[in-house]
């Protein structure tokens, strides 16, 4: 083993390639600190996001969205991952050099486990060395969670959300799972022309959401092709060359679909497993997840999480943002805090894309809230025709407001565009800023963000 680096004493080690870690490790470098990141693949370089999450999967749903005429779906398949893989290509590479053509950075690429408080050994392909420096950062992410299913492990035909991405186009798929990787990839396969089938133990599609909102979804899905069952619980999966079959049961009831491939989608584990986290002390909750503080500290002296494997809300802007508080703890004046947090929005990117902030309806009457709401299909808002411009007027726009004060609580924006429109919302319920105010700005026409002026003249 060796035990030494060309690098000489290291003052941080990250853990993972991470969208928190690398964001980090040049930061720390650039302020004068040697830094080495230990990245377990190749492949990998740039993390979850660039290489198999967010910029694959939101391309893939890009080209399945356009409608090519006179090309099989075959081809329109094919073309896409071409485009995908070029892409991801491109990006691993411009994030490889991002840090490794930094002096003071030592890029490693091997599996990284914890031997000692301030310690770690790298297996890389060739050796396996011993490392050790003053701060160590864990940014390793999550993994696809392995289901207590019989016969629910990842080959062959039944796959995760990394090897559905490098299989071929599935005539027909069943969807294990309705959360955001199930809905998004049941959107991408049935508008290439998949049949799809989309099993969810909920009580209805996309539970968490308002039953306006979630029927929304579903209404359009149904219209690339995909049948979601709800309350349905998976009791095995088989397979053999010719399909794989899911049993499952509704309402005690036993019943069976085969398809060509099936999609597990149950939820990501924080991937500390092989860490051996036990060596340098850091505790770990039920789900394999790093506690840490609001500034991200581990249970360890000079250890630090941050990003998925801390086990909360799995985004790659909540990664960086985790980078923004390690960041100002470690460079700045440390007042930043996770805490800090207020009005995170997401996006279900199916077609058109989900997009929410705060609260539903549903939580906000269960808060006991005196509430306003103004809800509105996009096809009846007249101020918006970006949507008619773009050829998708599906959708639907509905408030939540706090009768008493006109404070926005929160958005569901499900129409083209409301990735953008939703950071909008966001940041005007960050500032404070009462409906009736951001009813009343002027936004640029023809655009999507123009329909707040008359949804938001409805609130009642
Ligand atoms: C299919 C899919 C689609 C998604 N779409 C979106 C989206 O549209 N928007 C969004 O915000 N989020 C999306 N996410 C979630 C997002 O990708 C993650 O929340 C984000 O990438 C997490 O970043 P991170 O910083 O925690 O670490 P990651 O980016 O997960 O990086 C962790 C890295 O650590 C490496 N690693 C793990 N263990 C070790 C070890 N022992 N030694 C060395 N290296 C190790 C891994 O190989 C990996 O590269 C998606 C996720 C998936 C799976
Ligand atoms: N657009 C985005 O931002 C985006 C996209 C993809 C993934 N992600 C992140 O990745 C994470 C993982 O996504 P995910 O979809 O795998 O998990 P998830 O937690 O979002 O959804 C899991 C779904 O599986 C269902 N389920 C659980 N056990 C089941 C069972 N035994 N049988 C049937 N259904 C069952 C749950 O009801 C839930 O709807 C998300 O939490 C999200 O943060 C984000």
């Amino acid at each position: 083993m060796r035990t030494e680096t060309s690098s000489g004493k290291l003052d941080t080690i990250v853990i993972g390639w991470g969208k928190g870690g690398k964001t980090l490790a040049g930061a720390l470098a650039r302020a004068g600190e040697k830094v080495a990141i230990v990245e377990q693949s190749a492949q990998m370089y740039g993390g979850t996001c660039i290489n198999i999450g967010c910029v694959p999967t939101k391309a893939l749903i890009h080209d399945a969205e356009q409608h090519v005429e006179g090309i099989p779906a075959s081809q329109k398949f094919d073309n896409a991952v071409q485009r995908r893989d070029d892409l991801t290509a491109l990006l691993r590479a411009k994030n490889y050099s991002m840090l490794n053509d930094l002096d003071s950075v030592l890029v490693l690429t091997g599996r990284a486990s914890f031997t000692g408080p301030k310690s770690i050994k790298v297996r890389t392909e060739e050796e396996e060395l011993e490392l050790s420096a003053a701060r160590i950062i864990i940014n390793t992410g999550a993994q696809p969670a392995v289901p207590q299913i019989p016969g629910a492990s990842i080959g062959g035909r039944v796959h995760d959300s990394t090897t559905i991405q490098h299989a071929p186009l599935p005539k027909s798929l069943v969807v294990v799972g309705g959360g955001y990787v199930g809905v998004e990839f049941a959107s991408v396969f049935g508008q290439f022309g998949s049949k799809v089938t989309v099993l969810d133990r909920g009580k209805r599609a996309l539970s968490k959401e308002d039953a306006d909102v979630a029927s929304e979804v579903q209404s359009c899905l149904e219209d690339a092709g995909v049948t979601i069952l709800s309350k349905a619980q998976v009791t095995g999966i088989s397979q053999d060359s010719s399909c794989a079959t899911v049993s499952f049961e509704i309402g005690g009831e036993p019943r069976q679909i085969s398809a060509d491939a099936v999609l597990i989608a149950l939820g990501r584990t924080p991937a500390t497993r092989e860490l051996n986290l036990e060596a340098a002390g850091i505790r770990s909750g039920e789900r394999g997840e790093i506690m840490v503080d609001e500034f991200l500290a581990t249970s360890a002296e000079g250890v630090y999480a941050l990003g998925d494997v801390t086990g909360g809300a799995q985004f790659t802007y909540v990664s960086l943002d985790d980078h923004r508080v390690l960041a100002n703890h470690l460079l700045g004046d440390g007042t930043r805090s996770t805490k800090d947090r207020v009005a995170v929005p997401y996006t279900i990117f199916c077609t058109p894309p989900l997009s929410r902030v705060g609260l539903s309806e549903d939580q906000a009457r269960k808060q006991g809230l005196s509430i306003k709401t103004a809800v509105k299909k996009v096809a009846a808002v007249a101020a918006m025709p970006r949507p008619k411009i773009v050829g998708d007027p599906r959708g639907i726009i509905k408030f939540v407001v706090n009768a008493q004060d006109d404070q926005i609580l929160g958005a569901a924006l499900m129409h083209v565009d409301s990735q953008e429109v939703i950071n909008l919302v966001a940041l005007a319920m960050r500032q404070g800023m009462a409906a009736s105010q951001l009813r009343d700005q002027i936004f640029t026409h023809p655009s999507s963000t123009e329909a707040l002026n008359e949804v938001l003249g409805e609130l009642r």
